[in-house]
């Protein structure tokens, strides 16, 4: 079938595109910057250059990397779980948020990795005699199907279920019928339920399977994607942008009472998602990508104001690449924060929670103030900063109460790079334009000696070190950048990608899909503080930037302080 141009997105993000209709649609495969790396050139997970097995995961990441507690004084919480839904609005590679342990805890085929997990010493909460096994499940392949029905040698490519345009898919879902079931169908509204005046998204029919419930029915949300229960602060964005939504339909109800509910729930999708690609792109994005980089990359243009930025390029294919959502973007899985604290409105710490204990059970969200107290502790509390250590609780405790101990997310992460056959640490450096190694010692460049004797410790060869691995360990060259310069390329090209790739861009002057140049300028006032303060359900005050920790610049101030967005330049002048 051809596109038709339309005024609106549409769900699965198919037609984006007007020439290749499945470009960034849900259900495709994801793009590649470097050819895939399977030891059997099909799907096999790599072997080390001398054919030896790699070491397992587990070993890589209790070798390599450290458990040690460094928060970055400069940024917040919200700045990490933003990330995360960011990262989910871009890629889900399906199957299940909690694999199952293995039978026997040998290592296996291909099929399946499992890991016997020696636990820490310093182990809180176990005996020391425990080893774990732990099973990855591969994630489906294109090829796993394919091969059912005839052989190829064409390698393997990981799908993703989600649209990989920042499109808010993880609040209005992948398609039609995703929407369907989480629509109102009254007002333009999405579903929700309210409980003690306020509104809750809707029960998950599956909550006691999906959810870790103490008692049967208990609380477990449905949403536009099945990870919203994961963590309390995730959990509260998802509240944030589906109350959001409604605070609009609401809104463009009373300015034009005349719409239809498609009308206003298209128009109020659209503003929503206008207001969030702003967030991504001038707020969040330059604290990792560094301000001027993202200028010079051409990949911001104005801060505020009414100009249009026309650099759509039909050319660009908008899949998510690989290489970062399976491995180069999950750096930031280091900057998760163990321990979550609960604030007052004068900021006072209420209570601190440890998130393996609250995993899966948002139910905890409607309990007493503790919806705005996870808010404003998210807003306040550093995060980790990122680099090789990862917070004990998802090192060795994530979803601990689903298995005997608990998963290492830096393990699976690995893990998974290898999975999805992604290219080596060294490949990469030649890709970003960094000298290509040829034997261990080049790599002391960006990597330091200490790290180096690690890595020699674990892979039989320099050419093995995996880029889930190396990009982690250099070294950060330019300071206003969050990373080193391999997974800072690997970002810059992703999210340069990710707006020129994207027909509906909020900033587009498209007469089919643009907004009006002063709505576009209202647009460019909104803030994550503001949403804060819209969505909470108590939180009267905030500071400006919600992703950076309170100092002189930024301090807290009433809502009343925060910019907000003139919605009556959405209601149409009278007709007659
Ligand atoms: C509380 C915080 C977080 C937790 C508990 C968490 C946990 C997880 C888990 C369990 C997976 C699936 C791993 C697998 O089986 O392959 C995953 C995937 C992923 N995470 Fe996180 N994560 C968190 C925060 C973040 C952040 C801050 C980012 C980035 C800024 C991020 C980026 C990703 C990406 C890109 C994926 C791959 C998605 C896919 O392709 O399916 N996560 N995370
Ligand atoms: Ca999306």
């Amino acid at each position: 079938d051809n596109c038709v141009t339309h005024h609106y997105r549409t769900l699965d993000g198919s037609c984006n595109n007007l020439v290749n209709r499945d470009w960034g649609a849900a259900g495709t495969k994801y793009g590649r910057l470097l050819p895939p790396n399977y030891s059997d050139g099909i799907h096999a997970p790599p072997k080390s250059v001398t054919g030896q097995e790699l070491p397992s995961a587990r070993v890589v990441s209790t070798t390599v990397f450290g458990r040690k507690d460094v928060p970055d004084p400069n940024h917040t919480i919200v700045m990490m779980q933003f990330g995360q839904f960011v990262a989910h609005d871009m890629a889900f590679t399906g199957g299940s948020l909690n694999p199952p342990c293995c039978d026997d805890g040998k290592v296996s085929s291909h099929e399946s990795h499992c890991f016997n997990i020696p636990i820490p010493v310093d182990d809180p909460i176990h005996s020391s005699d425990g080893v774990e096994c732990m099973k990855f499940q591969r994630t489906l392949t294109d090829k796993d199907n394919e091969l059912n029905e005839n052989e190829s040698n064409q390698p393997a490519e990981q799908i993703t279920v989600v649209t990989g345009f920042l499109d808010l898919s993880l609040i209005y879902g992948n398609s039609e019928k995703e929407l369907d079931s989480i629509r109102e169908y009254n007002g333009g509204r999405l579903i929700m339920e309210k409980r003690n005046g306020k509104e809750w998204p809707p029960h998950h029919p599956n909550g006691d399977n999906v959810c870790y419930v103490e008692t049967p029915g208990e609380t477990c949300y449905f949403g536009g994607d099945p990870r919203l229960n994961q963590s309390p602060d995730l959990t509260i964005l998802h509240i944030f942008y589906i109350r959001e939504h409604n605070r609009l339909a609401d809104i463009l109800s009373q300015l034009n009472p005349n719409w239809t509910d498609e009308k206003v729930f298209q128009e109020a999708r659209r503003i929503n998602i206008a207001q969030y690609q702003y967030v991504v792109y001038y707020e969040w994005l330059p604290l990792f990508l560094g301000e001027e980089n993202m200028y010079k990359a051409k990949m911001l243009y104005y801060k505020d104001g009414s100009e249009y930025v026309n650099d759509y390029d039909a050319s660009v294919d908008p899949a998510v690449y690989n290489d970062h959502s399976s491995t180069a973007f999950r750096y930031y899985h280091s900057s998760i924060e163990g321990h979550l604290k609960l604030m007052s409105e004068s900021r006072e710490t209420t209570e601190t929670l440890r998130i393996s204990n609250v995993f899966l059970r948002p139910r905890i969200l409607e309990k007493d103030d503790n919806y705005d107290s996870f808010g404003r502790g998210m807003a306040t509390q550093s995060f980790q900063k990122a680099d090789k250590n990862f917070d004990i609780e998802v090192k060795e405790f994530l979803l601990r109460h689903l298995k005997k101990y608990g998963d290492d997310i830096r393990a699976i992460d690995v893990q998974r790079g290898r999975d999805h056959g992604i290219a080596t640490y060294n490949e990469f450096r030649e890709l970003c334009g960094l000298p290509k190694a040829t034997k261990w010692e080049d790599y002391l460049d960006l990597i330091s000696e200490e790290d180096l004797g690690n890595l020699k410790s674990v892979y039989p060869s320099y050419e093995d070190v995996e880029l889930s691995v190396g990009g982690i360990l250099e070294s950060r060259l330019d300071k206003t950048v969050l990373a080193g310069p391999t997974y800072q390329c690997i970002y810059m090209k992703q999210f340069y990608k990710t707006r020129v790739a994207d027909r509906y861009w909020f900033e587009t002057g498209d007469e089919e899909v643009a907004l009006k140049p002063d709505q576009l300028a209202e647009i460019r006032k909104l803030s994550m503080a503001r949403m804060f303060c819209d969505n909470g359900n108590n939180i009267s005050s905030m500071q400006p930037n919600a992703f950076i920790t309170l100092n002189d610049e930024n301090k807290v101030v009433p809502c009343s302080e925060i910019p907000a967005v003139d919605y009556t330049l959405w209601q149409e002048e009278k007709v007659k």
